[in-house]
């Protein structure tokens, strides 16, 4: 299985976030990718103002990540997006996976809420205008089992502990617009520390570069083996790197070290 991770710049023109997200897909299908990741929020990320409506999983941003899909024949998990749900006042942070044909395969909505306040640094409350999810999702991807996780999902080890031991995942995934303050100094840590727990593959795309109204998003998209050896990462602006999966190699780890069967909790 060939992935591709792309890290992307969206600001606040939804159709300029789309064709850049399209001119990545179309590049990582020529790179011979089967599934391909995008980043959070790669539908809108700017002042809450001139947000779009949020839109059903059919929508504008759905049906334009199922048609290029369809088109590139590739596996697409569409990073996530602003999907309306019941609360008038809150949309949910969603992820959509699409197979091959363009069907939609499976959803997730982001579980844990970035509410945050480091003085003078990062003033975040997302529970504010994004209501959470409550259900961990794990889709098949042609005999893969792919788990789905966004973002600030990434510091709680137990999501990614349930999603490898009962929901059986070889490869999670990380969505994300990871702020550059907390990045430099967590990001690389986290998604290994992931990889290594769990002997799983770890695909993370993010988004870089500064957004509006005054984000700054770390990049340093990249994919993590279940030894925790970084195999590939994306420099620094807009961008995709990929990387073949070989399950081999996760086998033989869970044989050699055998720390998901010895878990004794
Ligand atoms: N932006 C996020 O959701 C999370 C983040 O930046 C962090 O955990 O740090």
């Amino acid at each position: 299985m060939r992935v591709a991770v792309c890290q992307l710049n969206s600001r606040h023109d939804r159709e300029a976030n789309l064709a850049a997200a399209e001119s990545l897909i179309d590049r990582a299908a020529e790179a011979g990718a089967d599934l391909v990741l995008l980043p959070e929020y790669v539908d809108y990320l700017g002042p809450g103002a001139g947000m779009p409506a949020p839109e059903s999983v059919d929508g504008r941003v759905g049906s334009f990540f199922a048609a290029a899909a369809r088109r590139r024949g590739v596996w697409l998990i569409a990073g996530s997006f602003h999907e309306a749900g019941p609360d008038p006042d809150r949309t949910w942070n969603t992820t959509l996976v699409f197979d091959r044909s363009g069907t939609l395969a499976a959803a997730y909505r982001k579980i844990h809420l970035y509410d945050v306040e480091i003085p003078g640094r990062v003033s975040y409350r997302e529970s504010a205008t994004v209501a959470p999810g409550d259900q961990p999702v794990v889709v098949d991807v042609e005999g893969l089992r792919v788990g789905l996780t966004i973002c600030y999902d990434l510091r709680f080890p137990e999501l990614y502990r349930q999603l490898a031991t009962v929901g059986g995942a070889q490869l999670l995934v990380v969505p994300a617009a990871f702020m550059m303050h907390t990045g430099r100094d967590h990001w690389e840590v986290l998604l290994r520390a992931r990889a290594i727990e769990n002997q799983c593959f770890v695909a993370a795309a993010g988004q870089t570069g500064d957004h509006e109204p005054g984000r700054t998003c770390y990049g340093r998209s990249m994919l993590v083996d279940p030894w925790g050896t970084v195999l590939s990462q994306v420099p620094d602006g807009p961008g995709l790197a990929v990387t073949d999966i070989d399950l081999g190699c996760l086998e033989r780890i869970r044989v050699e070290l055998p720390s998901l069967a010895n878990r004794r909790l």
